[in-house]
């Protein structure tokens, strides 16, 4: 968790530097992906963001509790409500969001305080978004929904939440499946990946220079030359 936290915040870094973009908000989810983003906030400080953690459903692991205690520790503001994260948004009060929300175990439908998170940050006027691993709402393996997510709840039938759709994306590891339709810049992060491991799956992973925590892979909107 603390290499891919540090590879999230290093994409961000490379894609959205600090000058331009200091106001950075973090949403976390409540599995490894939002430990992810608990850790990258806490980086993206020390990088000189000033970062701001929205946190609906906190993790239940005791690590998640520690990495939330670090963030503090930092004075790193953290929101809860869904009001808090709209007067952030429409108050054009952030320059970019990491949605370290969901990653590979989301599976539809999309429970409650998320589906309102979605919604918002995929409305009209939303900082350029920074996904971890999996952009929130799409499939591991099948990518992009078509159309809308269903919304799980009493009094939801019918309602839906759109899947995130960001500017970058940052995978961990090796890039999942489902990201094969992914168009924007795309960074490769979490350099902890033992050769014999990407060698018993066949992972074949470009090489990262010098001590780089990520390496930015061929995009539509970046050719780079690996
Ligand atoms: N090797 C790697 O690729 C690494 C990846 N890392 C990161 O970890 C995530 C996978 O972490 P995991 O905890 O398995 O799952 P997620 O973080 O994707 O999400 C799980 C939580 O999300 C909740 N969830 C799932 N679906 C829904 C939904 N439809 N509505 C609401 N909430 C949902 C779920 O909550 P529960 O209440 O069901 O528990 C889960 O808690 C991976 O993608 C990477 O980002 C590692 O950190 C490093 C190695």
């Amino acid at each position: 968790m603390e290499l891919a936290g540090l590879a999230c915040a290093t994409a961000l870094q490379k894609a959205f530097p600090v000058e331009m973009h200091p106001r950075v908000l973090v949403c976390c989810g409540p599995g490894n992906q939002g430990g992810d983003g608990l850790v990258a906030a806490r980086h993206l400080g020390m990088f000189g963001y000033v970062p701001t953690i929205y946190l609906p459903k906190p993790g239940s692991k005791d690590i998640y509790k520690r990495l939330q205690q670090q963030c503090t520790n930092m004075d790193i503001r953290t929101i809860s409500s869904i009001d808090e994260l709209r007067d952030l948004l429409h108050g054009n009060r952030v320059d970019v969001v990491l949605d370290a929300i969901f990653g590979f175990s989301f599976k539809p439908p999309v429970r409650a305080p998320f589906d309102e998170a979605l919604t918002l940050l995929s409305g009209e006027n939303v900082p350029p978004i920074v996904s971890v691993d999996v952009p929130s709402g799409w499939d591991v393996e099948r990518g992009r929904p078509e159309g809308a997510l269903p919304v799980s709840g009493d009094g939801n039938e019918g309602k839906k939440a759109p899947a995130l759709e960001p500017a970058v994306l940052i995978s961990l590891t090796a890039p999942k499946e489902g990201v094969r339709q992914f168009k924007g810049r795309h960074f490769l992060g979490g350099r902890f990946v033992p050769k014999y491991i990407e060698e018993k799956y066949k992972l074949a992973l470009p090489p990262y220079k010098g001590s780089e925590q990520v390496v930015e892979l061929p995009s539509a909107d970046n050719p780079v030359k690996l």
